[in-house]
C-alpha cells in the first residue's frame, strides 16, 4: 500500500508560535499580524529590506517589546513572565554586536558558570578548545582582551557560550555577515545538528540558502517563501 509524503513525516513539535500578532509603539505599528511556527530542529531565516521588522521579531518573542495583539508561544506556553525563564533557559540570542561581559576571553566564556546555575557545570579546558575549533577559533584567543576582539569573533565567542550551556535554541542576528568563508563553514556545521533550532534573520545569501524554512519581512508584515534549498 502506497503511503502519502505526509504520513512518512515525523510530527515535529513547535517550539516558536506567532498566531496573528501586532506589535506597535506610539505612533508606529512594527508588526503587523505576523504568523509562523518554528518547529522543533528547523533552521528558519527571516530576510527583507532593512527597517522591515526582522530584529523586532526576535526581540518580541525576548519580551522586549509590547505584543498588543495575537499570542506568542514557546515550547506550547504563552508568552508570559514564567515563559520568559523558559526561554532565556533554552535559548542562546547573539545579535550584531554580543556584550561578552568580562576581561578576557577565557573569563568571557566561564561567565555564566559562576552563577549557581550552571555552577555544576563548569567546562574543562580540552571542552571549551573543542568547542572554539569547532567554531573556527584558535586556542589562542582564549588569553585575548575581549576589547581586542573582532565583531566576527565576538559573536562566534557568544555562540560557543550558547553551546557550552547546552542551549538548543538560537536567535542568530546576521552571524555570518562578517565572516569569511571557512568561518562561514564551521558555523553552518555546527547548525547542521537536527537537535539544534535556529530563528535567525540573514542577507547572506549563503546562510539563505542553508536555511529550511524562510519568510520575507516587508514592513512589519510577514510572507512566506518557498525554496527547495535542503
Ligand atoms: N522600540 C522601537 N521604537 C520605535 N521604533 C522602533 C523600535 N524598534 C524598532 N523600531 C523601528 O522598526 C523598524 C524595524 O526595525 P528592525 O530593527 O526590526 O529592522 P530590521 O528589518 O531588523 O533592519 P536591519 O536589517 O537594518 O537590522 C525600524 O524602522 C526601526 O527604526
Amino acid at each position: 500500500m502506497a503511503t502519502s509524503p505526509a504520513a512518512l513525516t515525523p510530527l515535529m513539535p513547535a517550539i516558536i508560535r506567532f498566531s496573528h500578532v501586532t506589535v506597535s509603539v506610539p505612533d508606529k505599528t512594527l508588526l503587523h499580524d505576523v504568523s509562523f511556527t518554528v518547529n522543533t530542529g528547523d533552521k528558519a531565516v527571516l530576510c527583507g529590506k532593512s527597517g522591515s521588522g526582522k530584529s523586532t521579531v526576535l526581540k518580541t518573542l525576548l519580551g522586549l517589546l509590547p505584543v498588543q495583539e495575537g499570542v506568542i508561544e514557546f515550547q506550547g506556553q504563552p508568552l508570559n513572565v514564567a515563559t520568559l525563564a523558559l526561554i532565556r533557559r533554552h535559548t542562546a540570542y547573539i545579535g550584531q554586536e554580543p556584550v561578552l561581559g568580562a576581561e578576557t576571553v577565557h573569563e568571557a566564556l566561564l561567565l555564566p558558570f559562576r552563577f549557581k546555575a550552571h555552577r555544576d557545570a563548569l567546562p574543562s579546558p580540552a571542552r571549551l578548545e573543542e568547542v572554539l575549533a569547532r567554531l573556527g577559533l584558535s586556542p589562542a584567543l582564549l588569553a585575548q582582551d575581549c576589547a581586542r576582539v573582532s565583531g566576527g569573533e565576538k559573536q562566534r565567542l557568544a555562540l560557543a557560550r550558547g553551546l557550552l550551556l547546552g542551549k538548543s535554541v538560537y536567535l542568530l542576528d546576521e552571524v555570518t555577515s562578517a565572516l569569511d568563508e571557512d568561518s562561514k563553514q564551521a558555523v553552518f556545521a555546527v547548525f547542521a545538528d537536527p537537535a539544534l533550532t535556529v530563528l535567525s534573520v540573514a542577507h547572506d545569501p549563503d546562510w539563505l540558502a542553508c536555511c529550511t524554512k524562510m519568510w520575507q519581512m516587508a514592513d512589519g508584515c510577514l510572507s512566506e517563501v518557498s525554496h527547495e534549498y535542503a
